[in-house]
């Protein structure tokens, strides 16, 4: 046998992921979108269709942040949502090689490969520290860094995590309904319907998401839970959502049905990772993790973050901790949110502390 028929014979062969028509419809059939690195002209023409590449994240508002944090070489910060990273590296290419920057998230499974593509992309732990750790932890890292010049947060949760059906945060895929950030603790949205009295459900629905329809759709989930039927999948949660709406009138069904689902993923979401409890911390703590004349920016995605930012903001600048912060949100241009649709909720809220 030649040289060459041998190597072919040792490197088993690889099938192309199989699927219909001419386009990858589900998240693994997406191969090359899973694989940025390998098939960049793939990822530059979605993303030229105004879509993210699965198993990536378009960083939002990023020349508006680069500007506000005024970041020069020699300085320390702070980025508490490490995501894909498209932010750490933006604030880390101001640093020019010299300063350091400390970086949280607590998803295991996206962190440890953004951990690798930032290292490979000559990003170490000489220039930044990465912590699998919750960002209400800012304290503990502010008087291990010595305090930060500069401070982001962009909240929620990132397309990778929206993408990923294993990860349960979409309606629109069938999986567990998990939901949870950090899989590896706390209980997921599938563990919390089942425990969840009727009265505590409506409530969260309605303080977590302004879901007008709370009382409905928690009576029919419990229900179900009654007749043995747990909720334990995205589809079946849609599901009983669409049965719970089925009485309302034909052209406003589909719509509503869509927001009510946005509106309850989103509640369950916030709920099971204590989101609106750990950025209160955070906002708490942000005014002694600045050095004076630090800069922060907070990126919310809907209005009970943002309440909750810029009440802490407000505060802080009457008890004159911040000099300076955002009289009014700063929006992403139309260009951007033409281009990136995620980008349409976001509002950005900055402060200065105080000298
Ligand atoms: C919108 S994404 C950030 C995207 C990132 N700025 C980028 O450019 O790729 C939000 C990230 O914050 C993480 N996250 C959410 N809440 C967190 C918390 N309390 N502590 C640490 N990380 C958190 C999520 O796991 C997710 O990866």
């Amino acid at each position: 046998m030649s040289q060459e028929n041998q190597n072919i014979q040792e490197e088993p062969h690889k099938r192309r992921v199989r699927y219909k028509g001419k386009y990858p419809r589900n998240y693994k059939e997406k191969y090359k979108e899973l694989n940025p690195e390998k098939y960049q002209d793939t990822i530059e023409k979605v993303i030229r269709k105004g879509s993210t590449p699965a198993g990536m994240h378009i960083s939002i508002m990023v020349r508006e942040i680069i500007d506000f944090l005024q970041i020069k070489p020699g300085q320390t910060g702070f980025d508490a949502t490490l995501g894909y990273s498209g932010h750490t590296k933006a604030m880390l290419e101001c640093l020019k090689g010299q300063g350091h920057m400390y970086a949280t998230d607590v998803d295991p499974i996206e962190s440890a490969k953004t951990k690798k593509r930032l290292a490979d992309a000559g990003f170490g732990e000489d220039i930044l520290t990465i912590r699998l750790q919750n960002f209400c932890t800012i304290d503990e890292i502010a008087k291990e860094a010595g305090g930060f010049d500069f401070v982001l947060a962009d909240l929620g949760v990132s397309s990778m995590q929206i993408d990923n059906p294993d990860r349960g945060f979409s309606f629109k895929v069938d999986g567990p309904l998990d939901l949870r950030l950090n899989p590896e603790k706390g209980i997921s949205a599938a563990e919390r319907l089942a425990q969840i009295d009727e009265d505590e459900l409506a409530g969260m629905l309605w303080e977590n998401s302004d879901e007008p329809y709370a009382e409905e759709l928690a009576r029919a989930i419990v229900t179900e839970r009654k007749h043995g039927k747990p909720i334990d999948t995205t589809t079946r949660l849609r599901e009983v959502i669409e049965e719970t709406l089925s009485f309302l009138p034909e052209k406003e069904k589909k719509d509503t049905v869509k927001k009510t689902c946005q509106r309850t993923f989103q509640a369950l979401r916030i709920d099971v990772n204590n989101e609106f409890e750990v950025l209160y911390e955070f906002m708490e703590k942000l005014p002694g993790a600045l050095k004076p004349g630090g800069r922060a920016a907070i990126l919310t995605f809907h209005s009970g973050e943002d309440k909750l930012v810029k009440k802490a903001l407000k505060q802080g600048y009457k008890e004159g901790v911040y000099s300076e912060i955002a009289n009014d949100v700063v929006r992403p241009s139309a260009e951007e949110c033409a281009q990136n649709g995620r980008a349409r909720s976001t509002k950005m809220r900055w402060a200065v502390r105080a000298e």
